[in-house]
Order: C-alpha cells, then structure tokens, then sequence
C-alpha cells in the first residue's frame, strides 16, 4: 500500500506495480479475459499476415485496448458486487446487467472496425 511519506517518484512506481499486478491477474486469471486475449493475439498474427496498413493497425491496437479496458472494469464491478453483496439482489444484477452492457458497446465497436479492416482483404483472397 502507497503510503503519505512515498515521495512523487516512489508513489508512482509503486502505483505502477499495482496496476500491472491487477493487469497480470486479468490476463492469468479471469476467463473472459483470457478468451478477448487470444483473440487479441489471433488478431495481431492477422494484421501481419495480411500486412494491414499502418492506419489499420491503429485502429486494430486501439479496439483491442477498448475491449480489453473495458472488460477489466466490468471485472472490478462484478468483484465489488460479489464483496458488498454476494448473496442474490435485485440491485446488484441490474448493475452487472449494465457493466457487462458497457463491455457489448466495446465489443460490438470492435467487430465493426474490425470487419471494416479485413472484409477486403479476404475478399481479395477469395476473388
Ligand atoms: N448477486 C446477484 N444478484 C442478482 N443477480 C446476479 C447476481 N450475481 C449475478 N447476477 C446475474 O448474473 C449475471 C452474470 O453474473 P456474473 O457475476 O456471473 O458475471 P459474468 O458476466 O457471468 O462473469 P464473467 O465476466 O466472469 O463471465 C449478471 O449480469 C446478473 O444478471
């Protein structure tokens, strides 16, 4: 834990640490996680075998990320759901309900820039 006497430079690296600890523990542990991961990697080995340009691999980067931040948050929602309130309430599914709504908007975004990327490509290869 960060403590008031941590000066600016210690603060932000301890800071740092956690945040890729939390970054570690998504990606090693939380299955949805793992799954928009692989994707993730599926997608880069595309973006070279099909040697997309470097304004698609911006907005291929920049989805995966969104999907990714995205899922991560819905995470914490759901794990602060289950901490305040594990047993079954009304409340605390309409606000996971609206988490995981948040990560559809980024996954759907996602398909979308993604199909825009690699329709012509495929369509190329298979005309
Ligand atoms: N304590 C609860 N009370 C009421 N409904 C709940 C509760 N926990 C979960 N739910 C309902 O079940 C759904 C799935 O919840 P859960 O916590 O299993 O998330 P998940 O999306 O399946 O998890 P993951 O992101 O790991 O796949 C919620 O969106 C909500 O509708």
């Amino acid at each position: 834990m960060k403590k008031s006497s941590d000066g600016f430079l210690i603060g932000r690296v301890k800071s740092f640490r956690y945040a890729f600890k939390g970054a570690f523990f998504l990606i090693t542990t939380e299955h949805s996680v793992i799954t928009q991961s692989l994707l993730a990697v599926i997608l880069i080995i595309s973006g070279f075998l099909f040697h997309i340009t470097k304004t698609e691999w911006l907005f291929q980067v920049l989805v995966i990320g969104l999907v990714l931040s995205i899922e991560g948050l819905n995470t914490a929602v759901e794990k602060l759901c289950d901490f305040i309130h594990s047993d079954y309430h009304k409340h605390i599914g309409f606000i996971k309900d609206i988490a995981a709504g948040a990560v559809t908007f980024a996954a759907l975004t996602a398909v979308v820039v993604i199909l825009i990327i690699y329709s012509p490509y495929i369509y190329e290869k298979v005309i």
